[in-house]
């Protein structure tokens, strides 16, 4: 599926996802040391004393993307060029958390696109993707939002995502399957309709690099 989506959509979308929380920090330290005193442990014990504003700061971190916009994170990097073949960064590291069960997702991204006249800094691609992995996610949106910031940033003549990645929410607890782990991708433009530039992107996300 093409999406067309203009960059000023995009914008009103990270602006509509950029929250100001209406909770203190010592309030979600207090829920921290609830969350303590629920799971049979004593909050004011050496070890644990200082655990609700690690905890804190640590789940801000990783949902640190609810800040971030597109537009600050590009920083210009935006560029006129006349290439028309295929632009691939791979193997992007992604840690994300699940918004089920706040445990992380642990994978890897790789992201593709055909130009139309624009290119990104290749920076970029790995920073829009930190950017929708650290908010509580599933990872078919992850991956869909991947995809359509750079269909609204490039208008290219394409652009395909595949994400892979493990669920801790499937491994350390509920169903305990820890050697499994999930693909979700989304092709648009000629990724979608050619099955031949698909296969191409297939290929190379799959292929041994000779530096390695
Ligand atoms: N589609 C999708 N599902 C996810 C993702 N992350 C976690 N889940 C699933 O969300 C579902 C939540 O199901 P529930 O039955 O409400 O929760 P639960 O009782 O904790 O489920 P179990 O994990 O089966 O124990 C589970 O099947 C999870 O595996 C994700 O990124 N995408
Ligand atoms: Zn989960």
């Amino acid at each position: 599926m093409t999406l067309s989506i203009s960059p000023d959509d995009i914008r009103k979308q990270s602006v509509i996802t950029e929250s100001k929380s209406p909770v203190s920090e010592a309030e979600m330290q207090q829920a921290v040391r609830t969350l303590l005193l629920g799971m049979g442990e004593d909050p004011d014990r050496e070890g644990l004393r200082d655990t609700p504003k690690r905890v804190v700061k640590a789940l801000k971190f990783l949902t640190s993307g609810y800040q971030q916009s597109l537009d600050e994170l590009l920083n210009g990097a935006v560029f006129h060029e006349d290439a028309n073949e295929m632009v691939l960064v791979r193997d992007i590291d992604l840690f994300s958390s699940c918004e089920h069960h706040i445990l992380p997702i642990l994978g890897r991204a790789h992201v593709a696109y055909i130009p139309n006249g624009k290119v990104i800094g290749l920076s970029k691609i790995a920073r829009i993707c930190e950017m929708y992995a650290r908010r509580l996610q599933v990872q078919e949106r992850l991956t869909q939002q991947i995809a359509d910031a750079l269909q609204g940033l490039l208008k290219p003549q394409g652009v395909a995502v595949v994400v892979e990645a493990s669920h801790m929410c499937m491994v350390m607890r509920g169903v305990q399957k820890p050697g499994s782990w999930t693909v979700t991708s989304s092709m648009q433009g000629v990724f979608a309709d050619d099955a031949r530039t698909r296969q191409e992107f297939m290929d190379l996300i799959r292929h041994s690099p000779s530096f390695h």
